[in-house]
């Protein structure tokens, strides 16, 4: 962010209030376990920004998630919603935790003593979460119910928008599910048709095969594009005549995970970054590409579907290589832009047909991807420090027209 703003005019406040999040709050809550006793966790929700509208922003459920990350993830959301132009600001919330290790049951008990404890501290207007690693759409609804439960008391439909990524049935969105794997599908046709790639026979490997790494190579399939690699926690699997996305999204959902999927060959984790590729999609977690991976990659384009994947370090080593990269902000915005529209049908009573929903995801993804690109090339610079210049100069437009209350 401070070599974005060195290509601003950043009033000195503005850059000061975008360096802390506005609000950190911890949650120490018991929850009964299968067995009758019961286990204390910690619950993260950090609000950084809400200049542009309500915090926005998923809920992480994984072992490695410490306040330190979701601090960074949060802020990571309030220039994301910036640059797509959707009127919110940015929160990130989690817990550390293996949901693997817990029954359905459990899972639930913690994700609705979670919400409980958070008390007015999320709301429809103030505060809205989503899914991210780790959670999904059913925890959306258990939540969901669990803030209607405590705050409405008369009518248990209104206010259903105080968490998005739910269920279709329970108030969630057509394309929601997909919105993130498909917004980064849009970026992709971009700079396909920027650099005149045909995406048809266009080789790819992902990180992560959950829901965005999933969701971006079907779709990718779909355009003709062929998967040569994929790695999970479970391992790494190859093949060069290309593996069968949908047929792998089906397996992982039976296995919970890539190891054994008998369309590809296993290999070494290390040699996942050796593949042959044009594109390379990590959609797992944050700090995968450092210099020494990113001297090893054999891509053209790196898709950031996680946020934050790629470290500093990492990302000098790829420009220096001339490898292109769509940063995070960009590449994984269409899941909270479909939120939004989430957010919108809810208060609306509406329910937007898939046609709609794609067409506007596509329209937003484009507009932002454009201004991104138009920065970039007019500065000489690289496609984060532009994404992040669009957002930030946006942010302090408002800041400086609405002023700073005493
Ligand atoms: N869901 C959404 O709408 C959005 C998600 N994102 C970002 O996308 C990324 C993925 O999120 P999402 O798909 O929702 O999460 P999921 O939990 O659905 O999937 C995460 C995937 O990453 C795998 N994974 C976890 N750790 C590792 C590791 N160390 N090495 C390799 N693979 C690993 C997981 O395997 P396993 O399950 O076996 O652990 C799983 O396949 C995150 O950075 C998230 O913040 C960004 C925007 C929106
Ligand atoms: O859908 C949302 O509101 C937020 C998704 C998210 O957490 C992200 O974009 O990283």
């Amino acid at each position: 962010m401070q070599k974005a703003m060195e290509h601003l005019d950043v009033a000195p406040h503005v850059r000061a209030i975008l360096a802390e999040p506005r609000n950190e709050l911890i949650v120490n809550f018991p929850v009964r376990m299968d067995n009758g006793e019961y286990k204390l966790f910690t619950g993260y929700r950090i609000q950084h920004n809400n200049m542009l509208g309500p915090y926005k922003g998923g809920l992480r459920f994984h072992p490695e998630v410490t306040l330190e990350e979701v601090k960074a993830l949060a802020s990571v959301m309030t220039v994301k919603c910036a640059l797509v132009q959707v009127p919110f600001g940015g929160a990130k919330g989690g817990i550390s935790m293996s949901p693997g290790d817990y029954s359905r049951d459990e899972l639930e008990r913690i994700s609705r003593r979670f919400v409980h404890d958070l008390g007015n501290n999320i709301g429809p207007e103030y505060d809205i979460p989503a899914p991210d690693v780790g959670t999904n759409s059913q925890i959306m609804v258990w939540m969901m119910d669990t803030y209607l439960n405590t705050h409405s008391r008369k009518d248990k439909n209104a206010h259903k928008g105080v968490v998005t990524g739910k269920t279709l049935s329970s108030g969630g969105s057509r394309g929601r599910s997909k919105a993130t794997g498909q917004g980064a599908v849009y970026c992709i046709q971009e700079w396909a048709s920027e650099h005149n790639v045909r995406l048809e026979g266009c080789r790819y490997i992902v990180q992560g095969f959950g829901n965005v790494g999933s969701k971006t190579a079907i779709l990718l399939e779909k355009l003709g594009a062929k998967l040569v690699g994929v790695q999970d926690h479970t391992g790494s699997i190859a093949f060069a005549d290309g593996i069968s996305a949908s047929g792998l999204a089906e397996y992982v959902a039976e296995h919970r995970g890539v190891a054994g999927f008998a369309g590809a060959q296993p290999i070494d984790n290390d040699a996942f970054w050796d593949l042959d590729c044009e594109i390379c999609i990590p959609a797992a977690l944050e700090a995968q590409i450092n210099s020494a991976v990113a001297r090893r990659l054999r891509c053209k384009l790196v898709v950031e579907g996680a946020n934050g994947p790629t470290t500093l370090g990492g990302e000098a080593v790829l420009q220096e290589r001339g490898v292109e990269v769509i940063p995070d902000l960009m590449a994984n915005a269409g899941g909270v832009v479909v939120s939004y529209f989430e957010w919108l049908q809810n208060k609306r009573t509406e329910s937007w047909p898939l046609e709609k929903v794609d067409a506007r995801l596509g329209q937003m993804m484009r507009q932002a991807y454009k201004e991104m690109r138009t920065f970039a090339i007019e500065r000489g610079v690289d496609n984060r420090t532009a994404a992040l210049a669009v957002a930030i100069q946006r942010i302090n437009q408002v800041y400086l027209e609405r002023g700073i209350f005493p």
